[in-house]
């Protein structure tokens, strides 16, 4: 027992694009007893990959800044970015660097996996999801395609959580959220799909067991993190699912995740499948659905807008006619990966800070678009939108997510959601507690309400009217 805890500690660790974030939590209360933080580096230009070494670097960096609490916590999960392709040889050695989720090389082999299942209708029915190119399966298509000897030479392919946990325990486990995203996962059957897997050349051997909701992974063998040898290792999952158990989130609750990525998404009791693709049918980490729509281009991209125009990312103007889609990586949703950004009604008084307001604009209006569809017919049209991640702590973001949304927003307190879920999920096999619950149990989202906000629909409209006539330009 730690210090100053209640209960046992359990670790709840957040590997994302930018950086591994670890938590200590006192499982009965949720009282944060110690936290870490360490960066990655992600490759430059059209390729954007990582070397999952770093990540397990990372994760023990974050795990010393957590101190002796770390040394003395009795279970732990990981969850990670989502979808990134990890293939290990025989030795379980990395075969190459790892190809995340915003590497969107994978497009002509994802139109190409559409059109041999019979279309995106074939592939939402029976996946949960149309594949575009972040999802795994495109990405080991690609690999295929263009690096035969690595693909040849891969005995075993990982996301990146189930690579932090098999390193962690030896097991080659992973969960029902994060598998939703491989593309090779079907949620109308809730396995692995054979049929796909024989279509991209993968046996299924290669792949991880995927632990039922609530089953351990294993526990700490590995001897090179300050975590004490077998301590109980929960499955972990995707960092989106993870976040949903950070919230307690209940059918209904929208959320909305400002990161390198955005995220809008939902609890649901009935499985998505959405044939267009823009809603991806993810499962939950528990045996629910969490039908979300993604975004390449979120802080990052307003970030570098912001420096390029030399400006503080808050210091925002309101007013003029500029149109910005900041789709610096191509993008997800709407489907464009051959797109660049597109600024649009620049006029002679057009100020920088009004400019740098249309990116958050365009960013935020890209998600926006997304969140009927992900929220059930049933849902209340004026729930809180829950806004999370690492934008929630901007004014800017805030405010143009309240002006475009036009429904009241709420901004937990707690800010490592991804973190504190997977800290949830330890708990919750620690305690013999399902995760969710035990997230209510801490409050842990509690935190300020802002009112619902009267709906832009000037600035909706320009973005919408931008993105149909640019449609050529943004095509590629
Ligand atoms: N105070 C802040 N105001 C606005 N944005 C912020 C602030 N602090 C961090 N960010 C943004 O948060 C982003 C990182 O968010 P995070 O959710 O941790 O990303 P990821 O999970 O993708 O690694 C950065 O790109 C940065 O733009
Ligand atoms: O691809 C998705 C969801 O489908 C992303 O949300 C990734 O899971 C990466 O998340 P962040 O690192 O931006 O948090």
């Amino acid at each position: 027992m730690g210090a100053q805890s209640a209960g046992p500690l359990v670790a709840g660790v957040d590997s994302s694009t930018q950086s591994t974030k670890t938590l200590v939590v006192d499982a009965e209360t949720g009282v944060v007893v110690a936290r870490g933080h360490a960066p990655h580096t992600v490759s430059g230009g059209e390729r954007k990959e990582s070397d999952p070494g770093q990540w397990w670097r990372a994760l023990g960096e974050a795990l010393r800044q957590c101190g002796d609490a770390a040394r003395q916590v009795s279970a732990l999960s990981v969850a990670g970015q989502q979808h990134g392709l990890v293939a290990l040889d025989a030795a379980g050695e990395p075969v190459r660097p790892a190809i995340l989720w915003n590497d969107v090389r994978s497009a002509p082999q994802s139109e190409r996996l559409i059109g041999e299942l019979g279309g995106a209708k074939a592939w939402a029915d029976r996946v949960g999801s149309v594949p575009g190119p972040s999802f795994t399966v495109a990405k080991w298509a690609w690999l295929r395609a263009n690096e035969p000897d690595a693909a040849a030479a891969t005995a075993a392919v990982r996301l990146p959580h189930d690579y932090l946990t098999q390193r962690l325990t030896g097991q080659g486990v992973t969960d029902r959220g994060d598998a939703s995203g491989t593309g090779w996962w079907a949620s109308a059957t809730e396995a692995y799909d054979t049929g796909i897997l024989d279509l991209v050349g993968l046996s299924p051997d290669a792949l991880p067991r995927v632990a039922a909701p609530g089953e351990a992974a294993g526990t700490v063998h590995a001897r090179d993190l300050p975590l004490p040898h077998g301590a109980l290792v929960a499955a972990g999952t995707g960092d989106n699912m993870a976040a949903a158990l950070g919230l307690g989130l209940r059918p209904g609750q929208p959320v909305l995740s400002l990161g390198t990525s955005g995220t809008v998404y939902a609890v649901s009791a009935h499985r998505p499948a959405d044939p267009t693709g823009t809603v991806a049918g993810f499962a939950d980490a528990r045996g629910d659905w969490l039908p979300l729509a993604c975004t390449l281009n979120c802080t990052l991209a307003v970030d570098r807008i912001a420096a390029l125009l030399g400006r503080d990312r808050e210091a925002v103007e309101p007013g003029g006619g500029a149109v910005l889609l900041p789709f610096l990586d191509g993008e997800r949703t709407p489907n464009l990966p051959a797109a660049s950004g597109l600024l649009h009604g620049l006029r002679h008084d057009t100020t920088a800070g009004q400019v740098l307001q249309a990116a958050y604009d365009g960013a935020v209006f890209a998600l926006l678009r997304a969140l009927d569809q992900v929220i059930d017919e049933e849902a209340a049209p004026d729930a809180p939108l829950l806004l999370i991640g690492g934008g929630a702590k901007g004014v800017a973001w805030r405010e143009t997510v309240r002006r475009l949304s036009g429904r009241p927003v709420l901004v937990p307190q707690a800010q490592e959601l991804v973190a504190l879920g997977a800290a949830a999920q330890a708990a919750g096999l620690l305690l013999g507690e399902e995760p969710a619950a035990v997230a209510r149990r801490w409050g842990t989202a509690r935190g300020a309400s802002y009112e619902a906000r009267e709906r832009d629909e000037a600035v909706l409209e320009r973005l919408a009217g931008t993105l149909t006539a640019g449609e050529g330009l943004l095509r590629g």
